[in-house]
């Protein structure tokens, strides 16, 4: 488990880091959400012993990192995927952390096997493609086979197969009971990743929930109906005080559930081709809850379409 208590960073001015307290709990996935320059590296950072916080405390299993008898085997983390020496192999490198962290020599071998890297252990890390160098980033997190783990964009810049392996990889790493807190500001990939959100802006809290929750409290369900009686619809919608809104050839209904919407076609014999309940995406509830703090875009990476955010202005 990590916990955050009052977290406060400030580089001269800039309140890298306002007041933060969170906790992040064994055997989920916990997305860290927010826009760039929200604090989330900071954080990690405070958290991981590399930055000294200005105020309050990051606690690693109640402890402070620097309080740990062996680091290494009780958290794990992923910073810089390219933080390795570029000549080294993967293997040598692996090598000579743990000989450095006095791990034993054999556990080399199993986190290549783990992340899928054992047909290229002996090839130099500089010639790694992002995803083979963000493998071997993980690998090295592992290396103590560590109950937390943190991960900082993880799949920033990856094509969709090696986005797809973190998310599962994530997944499994918490089925196995550990505690694992992966940054992003992809937030449609953090809706397939995270079972638990903690939301920051501008270096506060802005919430902490279940994924499921944060979107169900801050986005309106809604139902989406299609129907060749369209116009004898929306007039019956009209008269039950519901509120519509076209939708090319459908009407989006807030106010009603697919049950209600349904039986109110039948009473009004329109035939219906489509009835469909409309959850809200992360991305709305971000939106609702940040307000006017981030501006939202879209960006287009290796053929994907992920969705990401801004502060304004920049
Ligand atoms: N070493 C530093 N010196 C001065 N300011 C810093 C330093 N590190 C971070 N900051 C500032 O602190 C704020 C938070 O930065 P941080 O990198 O933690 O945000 P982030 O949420 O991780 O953003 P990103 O998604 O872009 O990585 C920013 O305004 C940043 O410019």
């Amino acid at each position: 488990m990590i916990e955050a208590v009052g977290l406060t960073k400030r580089y001269g001015k800039t309140l890298a880091v306002d007041n933060l307290s969170f906790t992040v709990p064994a055997g989920r996935v916990t997305g860290f959400l927010g826009p760039n320059g929200a604090g989330k590296s900071t954080t990690m950072r405070m958290i991981l012993g590399l930055d000294a916080p200005t105020g309050g405390s990051a606690l690693i299993d109640g402890k402070h990192y620097r309080d740990l008898h062996h680091p290494l085997r009780t958290v794990g983390a992923l910073l810089d995927a390219k933080w390795v020496h570029p000549n080294r192999s993967a293997r040598a490198h692996l090598q000579w952390m743990a000989k450095s962290n006095k791990l034993p020599a054999k556990r080399v071998d199993e986190v290549l096997e783990i992340v899928g890297l054992t047909s290229v252990a002996g090839k130099r890390a500089g010639g790694f493609s992002l995803g083979m160098s963000q493998r071997l980033g993980i690998a090295a997190a592992l290396l103590g086979d560590p109950q937390v783990l943190l991960f900082d964009e993880p799949v920033n810049g990856l094509d969709p197969e090696g986005i797809l392996w973190i998310r599962k990889f994530m997944h499994r790493l918490a089925e196995e009971g550990r505690t694992v807190f992966v940054s992003s500001h992809l937030l449609s990939e953090m809706a397939l990743t995270a079972q638990e959100l903690v939301v920051i802006g501008r270096g506060k809290l802005i919430s902490q929930s279940s994924t499921e929750d944060f979107v169900a409290q801050a986005t309106e369900n809604t139902v989406r109906v299609r129907s060749p009686q369209l116009a004898a619809l929306r007039t019956a919608l009209g008269r039950a005080g519901v509120s519509i809104r076209d939708e090319g050839e459908s009407l989006i209904v807030s106010g009603m559930d697919c049950a209600e919407v349904g039986e109110l076609a039948a009473s009004t014999g329109a035939v219906l081709h489509e009835l469909s309940p409309q959850r809200g995406s992360l991305e709305e509830a971000f939106m609702q809850l940040t307000g006017d703090s981030v501006e939202y875009h879209t960006e287009i990476a290796d053929g994907q379409v992920p969705a990401t955010l801004v502060p304004a202005g920049k």
